[in-house]
């Protein structure tokens, strides 16, 4: 059973198929309200009230995939659920257009003056000299951040005749041309704009990025709008812009506290305010819970999500493609680490052939999972790898070659360690599978799966015969064998494969055996 806690008010249509599924049990309470269960949750959706912090994490062990339904992750501390191992995934798109739309009303019922007009006349006043406004039309609109929800302002504020400036460092000159807007510097779209309004996510670099110095740049009556997230108009800084009348007006959904409780700003007639309503219509709802389940269920198939936060994003015609090296070389990850049994200081991994023109990235992720899985006592996955490699001091890097060793694609992975280097070589081969060509040195070919028995030895004859002999006599079954050497007579291998697990006496019974080198067993 896949259980998954839905802790925020999310569209029951669009969780409809989870719900459907006999295999999940979907619960709907707050964090604080299912305490007790919390360590039995495989998946959590939020939205933005959730605060997913490292301490919930640690509560939730078995938590693998945490959903937003909705664009913002401020709310999810994403380090730590990297680093826990977990998934995260959001709906960017399902609520870019209500967003929009919801700016949009904000700003025309700012330069309107529409809610206290509306707060007057139902106190039964008519009182029309009050709330002359200002057309938007001909009016020049500052967006600060241009991507899905600020280019969608943009198109609205073009058909109502406005000149549109956009600031954003990450938007690339076609881009902008295709969408017919000039690119500005900051201080070009705060000196020319008489509303501005901000549209980027909350990071390092956005938060407070209109506090008093920027302020200090904009027009006298300037209308400013925050409908993305709390904070990246200072708070404090607006208040004074206010009190001394440089600032005409805001309109703001968010805010750095939700909700504000007693906030000056809220004293403020010429600042009108929503809670945090920019994505909340039926339809955006409906589509970020729609994408969320979605997501969620392509994870619990073992599918690739696409809209992920911590991983890259693969899609569905990519998984189909790269899914039989994703296995490969998580196989030849743990064969590397059980083999090279020491510390290690880089891994090196060189794909040749098809396998190079792939998202390789995704590959070596699941290699580098492969390899630290047998070393590392927590969760580790495609998601944390490169996070635990790092803090444990192993380098890891990509190279790529034409080198493909007679092979259609290959991939070579080089582990170094101390006084020792592993080379190992796979590859996968339509209708046939994955086979590992090359060993430490020798060239061979195996599947890399199962109970997996890896013998040195001299190359003498009889060799095969006695450690057959050995198995036998108890009761180990080989399924298949492999055989290797550098030359007739020299260093030569077995890799054989077993039906059970060996046990380690029988292991030290090969050791014993004269000629036989070394015995290893690899697990996979
Ligand atoms: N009020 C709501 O209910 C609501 C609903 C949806 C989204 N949001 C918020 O709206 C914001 C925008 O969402 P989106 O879907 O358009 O995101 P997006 O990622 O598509 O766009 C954000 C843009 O900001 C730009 N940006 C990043 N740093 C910047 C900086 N320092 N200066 C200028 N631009 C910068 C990025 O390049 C990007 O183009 C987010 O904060 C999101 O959380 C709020
Ligand atoms: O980032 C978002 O998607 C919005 O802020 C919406 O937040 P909500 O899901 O809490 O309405």
């Amino acid at each position: 059973m896949f259980r998954i806690l839905v802790s925020d008010p999310i569209s029951e249509e669009g969780l409809a198929p989870l719900r459907k599924s006999e295999h999940i049990e979907v619960v709907q309470k707050k964090v604080t309200e299912a305490e007790e269960r919390l360590h039995e949750f495989d998946a959590l959706l939020v939205r933005s009230a959730t605060k997913v912090t490292e301490e919930l994490l640690v509560k939730m062990p078995n938590l693998k995939i945490v959903g937003r339904a909705g664009v913002g992750v401020d709310n999810i501390d994403v380090e730590a659920a990297t680093r826990h191992g977990v998934v995260v995934i959001n709906a960017p798109n399902g609520n870019t257009i209500s967003t929009a739309e919801h700016t949009f009303a904000m700003m025309a019922a700012l330069v309107r003056h529409i809610p206290q007009a509306h707060v007057s006349v139902k106190s039964r006043e008519w009182n029309r000299s009050a709330f002359v406004g200002s057309e938007l039309h001909g009016k020049h609109l500052g967006i600060v951040g241009f991507g899905r929800i600020g280019s969608e302002v943009a198109k609205r504020a073009r058909a109502f005749g406005m000149n549109v400036h956009v600031y954003d460092p990450f938007l690339t000159k076609e881009r902008a041309e295709k969408l017919g807007v000039s690119i500005c510097s900051l201080d070009e779209v705060l000196a020319l704009s008489d509303i501005i309004t901000v549209h980027t996510p909350l990071t390092k670099e956005t938060k407070g990025l209109l506090g008093e110095k920027n302020l200090a740049k904009t027009k006298k009556g300037v209308y400013l709008l925050n409908c993305a997230r709390g904070g990246i108009i200072d708070e404090q800084a607006l208040v004074k812009f206010l009190e001394n009348g440089h600032v005409a007006g805001a309109a703001l959904d968010v805010f750095e506290q939700e909700p504000p409780g007693d906030h000056p700003l809220l004293s403020f007639d010429n600042v009108i305010v929503t809670p945090h309503l920019g994505a909340s219509t039926i339809e955006a709802q409906l589509n970020v819970a729609t994408q969320v389940a979605e997501e969620v269920l392509q994870f619990l198939n073992g599918k690739p999500v696409t809209s992920s936060i911590n991983l890259p994003t693969l899609s569905k015609d990519l998984y189909e493609k790269i899914q039989s090296f994703y296995t490969l070389a998580k196989k030849m990850g743990m064969i590397a680490s059980q083999y090279m049994n020491l510390p290690v200081q880089e891994i090196t991994v060189t794909y040749a052939g098809t396998v190079a023109d792939l998202e390789t990235t995704y590959i070596t992720r699941s290699l580098l999972a492969g390899f630290l899985k047998p070393r590392v006592a927590s969760t580790v996955n495609e998601v944390n790898a490169a996070m635990i490699a790092k803090e444990r001091g192993i380098t890891f890097g990509e190279k790529f070659s034409d080198q493909t060793h007679g092979y259609a694609n290959c991939i070579s992975l080089t582990v170094y360690g101390e006084n020792k280097t592993f080379t190992i070589m796979g590859t996968h081969i339509p209708n046939y599978g994955n086979r590992i060509v090359y060993f430490d040195g020798f060239s061979i070919d195996f599947a890399p799966e199962g109970h997996l028995l890896y013998i040195q030895h001299q190359d003498k004859p009889g060799m095969i015969g006695k450690v057959g002999n050995v198995l036998g006599s108890h009761h180990a079954n080989i399924a298949t064998m492999q055989v290797g050497r550098q030359q007739a007579g020299g260093r030569a291998i077995m890799m054989l494969s077993l039906d059970k697990p060996l046990d380690d006496e029988l292991l030290e019974k090969l050791v014993d055996i004269e000629d036989i080198e070394s015995a290893k067993k690899l697990e996979l």
